[in-house]
């Protein structure tokens, strides 16, 4: 089994070139690779990257994650989460290969007081969130066999990310709020990397699994509930903090405008995931813990 990976740095794509390698083939390649090309803003040479290479199965972990910055540079994200995945899904159509592409909770506007299923509409209220829906639409319209894992909140210790920011901060700052009306679910790029591998497994026998699912670890906190969480820890790992947990302050969306709005609710339904592909969610907690140890007995 041959896998091509674009977009091998990021968060996910990092864990992924460590969970898919035992799986067969892997050519990881990302947007400087020399040998292929691994740009996704250059339709031509992805085209003639998958029809050189032929994969069984194409990952897509590259992406325009820039929430903020998409607002004001919408040409590009809409190139990197919406265009790039229908060239994807085209070719993956016309090579017979599965292609795995992830999405996020912002595509949803978050007003619902329930867990998202993905049968539930979406309506975006950012760029990002925009962008990243019509990728989805892409893959849906274009007949390829396809995963797509909607997801959120990610962090790892390799990449950016709200774990390695709020520590920064900690140390620099003598005050810090945190907004405490989001809630949604912090989900490590590890986790996401050894469920796609274990799906991936599974498409073979079971071609019926195409879809779209929602993918993230167990439970949900706001972004306030995170960070208080990620500082209690790192003071138990004697951490140097210039701000103790207790003095984290929340505080309402409103008090920190931002370019994009984000969803109050993005807390995703993870059942159809879970009884397909038979697996347990490990609570957010459990993640955080181990990339924290990860990040600070380094
Ligand atoms: N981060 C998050 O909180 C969440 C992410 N997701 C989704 O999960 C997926 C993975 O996200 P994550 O790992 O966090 O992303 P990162 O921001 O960590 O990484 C994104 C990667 O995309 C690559 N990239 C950017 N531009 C290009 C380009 N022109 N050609 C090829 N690659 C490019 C970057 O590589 P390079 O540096 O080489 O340009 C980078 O390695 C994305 O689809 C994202 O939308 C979903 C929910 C939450
Ligand atoms: C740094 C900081 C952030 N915040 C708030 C702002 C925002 O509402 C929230 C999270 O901030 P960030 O900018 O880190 O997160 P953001 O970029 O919105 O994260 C999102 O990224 C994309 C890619 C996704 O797909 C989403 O699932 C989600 O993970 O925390 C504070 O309240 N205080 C702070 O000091
Ligand atoms: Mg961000």
């Amino acid at each position: 089994m041959k896998i091509l990976l674009f977009g091998k740095n990021g968060q996910v794509g990092w864990e992924l070139q460590r969970s898919l390698a035992p799986l067969g083939e892997l050519i990881a390649l990302s947007s400087s690779s020399e040998e292929f090309c691994g740009d996704l803003t250059d339709f031509a040479g992805i085209q003639q990257t998958l029809r050189l290479i032929s994969p069984d199965i194409i990952v897509n972990a590259a992406a325009y994650t820039a929430v903020d910055k998409a607002e004001s540079e919408p040409e590009r994200a809409y190139t990197l989460n919406a265009q790039a995945p229908a060239v994807l899904a085209q070719e993956a159509k016309r090579l017979n290969a599965w292609l795995i592409h992830y999405s996020t909770d912002y595509v949803f506007n978050g007003h619902s007081s329930q867990p998202y299923l993905e049968t539930d509409d979406c309506d975006p209220l950012s760029v990002y969130g925009k962008s990243k829906l019509e990728g989805e639409k892409n893959i849906l319209t274009s007949g390829c066999s396809h995963l797509i894992f909607r997801t959120s909140w990610v962090y790892a210790a390799h990449g950016n990310n709200f774990i390695k920011t709020i520590l920064r901060l900690a140390q620099q700052r003598d005050k810090l709020t945190i907004v405490d009306d989001q809630v949604g679910s912090p989900t490590g790029a590890e986790l996401i990397a050894d469920i796609t591998a274990h799906a991936l497994r599974m498409v073979k026998q079971k071609p019926e699994v195409s879809g779209l699912y929602h993918l993230t670890a167990g439970g949900s906190t706001s972004w306030y509930g995170f960070a208080k969480f990620i500082l209690e820890n790192a003071e138990r790992m004697n951490y140097q903090l210039k701000i103790q947990p207790a003095a984290l302050q929340p505080i309402p969306s409103s008090d920190f405008p931002l370019p994009a709005k984000r969803p109050f609710n993005s807390r995703l339904n993870t059942e159809k995931l879970t009884k397909t592909f038979g697996l347990i969610l490990p609570s957010w907690q459990t993640g955080t813990a181990r990339t924290l140890t990860e990040l600070l007995s380094e």
